[in-house]
């Protein structure tokens, strides 16, 4: 599957405010949205994508399992109503949301992931998330590798180790998070520098920070103006010296809720 270079997040965009600001990404050219069955908001993304007029098969539309259904039977239910939800015959991707190791239901989750890639509820199936640990133990037990691991990054945490294991084993990292949610990192100033120099926001400047490391990043806005701005990123290059120094802003304490997946749990 190709997929664009960065997509929209749908985090907290909900009924008719969340269709009316998915519905503006659509229109700004934005043909990657994620959504998850926990942001309950699967319908307001169904509802823009219809409204927008644009052909389905135009549109890359992922969504993600919560933890509270990684049951094999529950997982494979939980697909069907999240494409009820959407009224979608398919997504095109689909994700484990969370690993949960206390759990330690994940790999039977994964196992209905490939049960629903086999009957094309699902065109690709992926991981959020995960840790090398996780995904190593879903190849060995099932032989399928995910397409794709989703996961927080951004200036102050940028992941090096997993970024490296997702690049080795073919696995396209997702950068969730990518400015730091509206953080203190959309203000930092050496960012703030290096945004003078190449004359961008330092929203601009993060953004491409991430496509050049090879990582697709999901900004969501539910402003117009930022849309276009964070999509406005194609035209400039940053130097290797640049990379390095935003690449260098890396913190011990750079998560932004300290949602350590070896720990955290979501259902
Ligand atoms: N898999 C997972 O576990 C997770 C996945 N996600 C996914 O990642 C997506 C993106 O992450 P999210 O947490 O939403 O945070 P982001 O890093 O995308 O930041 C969103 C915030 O930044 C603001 N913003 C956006 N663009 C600009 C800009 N150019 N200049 C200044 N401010 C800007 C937005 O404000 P405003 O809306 O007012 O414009 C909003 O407050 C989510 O929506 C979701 O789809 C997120 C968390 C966890
Ligand atoms: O937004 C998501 O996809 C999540 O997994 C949540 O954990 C989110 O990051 C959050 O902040 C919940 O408080």
């Amino acid at each position: 599957m190709s997929l664009p270079q960065i997509g929209f997040g749908t985090y907290k965009l909900n009924g008719a405010l969340g269709v009316n600001a998915i519905n503006s990404a659509l229109n700004c050219g934005y043909r990657l949205i994620d959504t998850a069955f926990n942001y309950e908001n699967e319908g307001t993304v169904g509802e823009a994508i219809r409204r927008s007029g644009i052909a389905r098969e135009q549109i890359i539309i992922s969504s993600k399992l919560p933890g509270r259904h990684h049951h094999y039977e529950e997982a494979l239910t939980t697909i069907q109503e999240s494409l009820y939800r959407a009224g979608l015959d398919y997504y095109d991707l689909y994700l484990i949301h969370w690993p949960n190791p206390k759990e330690n239901l994940y790999v039977e989750a994964w196992q209905a992931l490939i049960t629903a890639q086999k009957l094309g509820l699902v065109r690709e199936i992926g991981v959020s998330n995960f840790l090398p640990a996780h995904i190593n133990r879903l190849i060995s037990e099932t032989g399928v590798k995910p397409a794709v691991n989703q996961i927080e990054l951004h200036p102050y945490f940028s992941e090096p180790e997993l970024r490296v294991f997702d690049q080795q084993n073919k696995i396209l990292t997702w950068a969730w998070s990518p400015l730091g949610r509206a953080s203190s990192v959309l203000n930092d100033p050496i960012i703030a520098g290096i945004a003078d120099d190449v004359q961008r926001s330092i929203g601009q400047v993060i953004l491409r920070w991430e496509i050049q490391l090879g990582v697709l990043p999901i900004p969501k806005s539910t402003h117009t103006s930022r849309q276009i701005e964070n999509l406005n990123i194609f035209d400039f290059q940053l130097s290797d010296e640049q990379m390095q120094t935003i690449t260098n802003l890396e913190r011990p304490d750079g998560r932004l809720q300290n949602q350590d997946p070896a720990e955290y749990e979501e259902f």
